[in-house]
């Protein structure tokens, strides 16, 4: 709902200003793919490189957002559609702070995760494809959740019970089944110093 009412303010400090402080710009890293695939010890791996090198970021991490500020939500086809709106307008945030969000989540519509890209603006948003086969997924099963799944005990489940779309032209594919945490990381960097976010 928009309200005519309320006026969007200029603040004293604007984005650019925060990112020359810093040194570097910002962004959001959305990493999406299958539970298992290796969304968030990817994230965190990057996040720890990147401020090994003075580089400010944040991790937003599903399971950590949905014990807080999402905790209202489920896994039903709306509540997820909702869970990626606030995570992307949090992360829109972050961005503004001048910091490079890290975000992961399954995220699993292709639409909802462009809604996200269109906030920012362009290369902004840099979409980390995390492609794992369900069946290596299965196999890691971090959390036994696909065991549970599988078992019937756990509904709509991504992957087995809940369609997972892959996206269409990912800024990056990270096959994390043939690649290591550490190249991957690589490429993850090489990929922010091209996009000049990071120098
Ligand atoms: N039904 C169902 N489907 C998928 N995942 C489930 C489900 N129930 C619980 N979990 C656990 O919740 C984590 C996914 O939360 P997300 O916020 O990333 O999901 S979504 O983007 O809204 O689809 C996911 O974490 P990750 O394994 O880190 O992806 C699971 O641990
Ligand atoms: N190349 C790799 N990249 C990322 N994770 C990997 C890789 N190889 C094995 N794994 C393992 O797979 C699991 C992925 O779990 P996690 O990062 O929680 O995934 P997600 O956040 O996508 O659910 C971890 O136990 C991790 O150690």
């Amino acid at each position: 709902m928009s309200d005519k009412s309320i006026v969007w303010h200029q603040t004293s400090v604007s984005k650019q200003d925060r990112q020359a402080l810093n040194g570097h710009k910002s962004c959001i890293i959305w990493f999406t793919g299958l539970s298992g695939s290796g969304k968030s010890t990817l994230a965190n791996a990057l996040a720890k490189a990147l401020h090994e090198q003075q580089v400010r970021t944040y991790v937003l991490d599903g399971d950590n957002i949905r014990h807080g500020l999402n905790k209202d939500l489920g896994f039903s086809p709306q509540d997820r559609v909702e869970n990626i709106r606030r995570i992307g307008e949090v992360a829109k945030l972050f961005v503004d702070a001048g910091i490079i969000a890290l975000t992961a989540f399954i995220s699993p519509y292709r639409a909802d995760r462009e809604q996200v890209r269109s906030l920012v603006e362009d290369g902004e948003f840099i979409e980390v494809y995390v492609k794992c086969p369900l069946s290596e997924c299965e196999q890691r099963d971090p959390k036994g959740l696909y065991k549970k799944a599988r078992a019937g005990e756990i509904p709509e489940f991504t992957g087995i019970s809940s369609p997972y779309e892959e996206p269409e032209q990912p800024e990056i594919i990270i096959e994390t089944d043939r690649l290591s945490v550490k190249e991957a990381v690589e490429q993850l960097l090489r990929l922010l110093k091209d996009c000049q976010i990071i120098s």
